[in-house]
């Protein structure tokens, strides 16, 4: 999925939608059965991902992250689980850059495994999530594809950024990050629209509407930006609740990104293989024949805690996916994915809330039922 050459000018516009990434035929997505929402089921959050020794005092419940752009307020994470992600990584990372154009560091694990279980079971509680639909033209056939897994965004581009006020909760952690509210232009400042309607207005303001990366995920964000000297504004959740969620091979080589972009990605929950391959050679113009078969490939089979770091020029050159997994391996209690990335401009914004937040409704985590439920349904229970 190589990006098209585009002019300057394009590549500082707002881009049509990209492509989505799902690559499967479309009687695959329509094999991923809708989850039974529950009616009775209550959304409540009972804190069920809480460690007995580290269960929240009453204070840090009272602390969250709330924004307009939010379903509902998401809390802070407990103190001691926060203190652990904010450790430098339990591993230093690991080069894999055996392969041509292949540029890997590999944290075995970075997050270790008590903490790795419980920021899986706060996230998977306390996220709001969507299973997102589109349609596209697949060689020529209009098809309507539905994402095989839940999905969930943070971030905003570039180009603008958050206005803070500075105002910090009462019991608040130590270092709370301010209050954030409307979205604003980074350069001078001045407010800027969002959830526009036109596309004309898609052009002072944004379709999107932005959400600030809560605090239980901006710790994790700061730690990255740490231990790996990269900057990141945008975190994309995926939630595989079992082997029948996947993602298909895809590069994240969209050009909001830059030429050379840094991902990091992190893995929670049940082990999953990550598949690496490389994308075929070029052919040159008017170079006759196939496009050849590419060599190179790998399998991290990712476990809880781990995280991959993929820079240079790995998503100019590699595609990678997570396979579904059919049989005694497909109930595997769930994993979570969280990606770090660095949008450039407004395009990446529009893209990443179209594909992984879109115009659904919300759910979220029913604890008693153990299944994602729909959000409006439980709070009218
Ligand atoms: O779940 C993963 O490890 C991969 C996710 C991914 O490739 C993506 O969100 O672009
Ligand atoms: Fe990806």
């Amino acid at each position: 999925m190589a990006s098209k050459k585009r002019t300057i000018d394009a590549y500082f516009s707002i881009p049509k939608a990209k492509k989505p990434r799902e690559s499967e035929p479309s009687f695959l997505d329509e094999k991923i059965t809708t989850p039974v929402i529950k009616t009775t089921g209550s959304l409540i959050n009972t804190n069920d991902y809480t460690i007995k020794s580290t269960a929240p005092t009453r204070i840090e419940l009272q602390s969250r992250s709330t924004h307009p752009s939010y379903p509902f307020p998401i809390p802070h994470l407990p103190n001691a689980l926060e203190t652990a992600i904010l450790d430098p990584p339990a591993r230093v990372g690991r080069a894999i850059a055996d392969q041509p154009d292949l540029d890997l560091l590999y944290f075995k694990p970075y997050i270790s495994q008590p903490a790795a279980r419980q920021l899986f079971e706060f996230l998977r509680s306390e996220l709001p999530f969507y299973r997102v639909e589109y349609d596209i033209m697949r060689g020529g056939t209009p098809t309507h594809i539905r994402t095989p897994r839940w999905t969930t965004v943070f971030g905003l581009d570039e180009t603008a950024r958050f206005e803070t006020n500075h105002f910090s909760a009462p019991g608040s952690t130590p270092d709370p990050p301010p209050q954030q509210g409307n979205v604003v232009d980074a350069r001078t400042g001045e407010p800027i629209p969002v959830g526009m309607q036109s596309e004309q207005k898609t052009q002072t303001g944004y379709k999107a509407t932005p959400r600030p990366i809560p605090h239980c995920l901006d710790v994790l964000r700061r730690s990255t930006e740490a231990a790996t000297g990269c900057q990141f504004n945008f975190c994309l959740v995926n939630y595989y609740a079992s082997g029948a969620d996947s993602i298909s091979f895809h590069s994240d080589d969209e050009q909001f990104l830059g030429p050379l972009p840094a991902i990091a990605s992190f893995s929670l929950g049940a082990r999953r293989d990550f598949l690496m391959k490389q994308k075929p050679p070029k052919l040159e113009p008017g170079q006759a024949g196939s496009n050849g078969t590419p060599k190179g490939s790998l399998k991290l089979p990712l476990g809880s805690g781990d995280m991959v770091l993929m820079r240079g020029r790995t998503q100019a050159n590699w595609q990678h996916s997570i396979p579904k997994r059919t049989g005694k391996n497909e109930w595997d209690g769930g994993r979570i994915n969280i990606t770090f990335r660095r949008a450039l401009v407004r395009g990446g914004t529009e893209n990443y809330y179209q594909y992984n937040v879109g115009g659904g409704p919300v759910y979220k985590w029913n604890a008693a039922a153990k299944e994602m439920g729909l959000l409006i349904q439980a709070l009218k229970s």
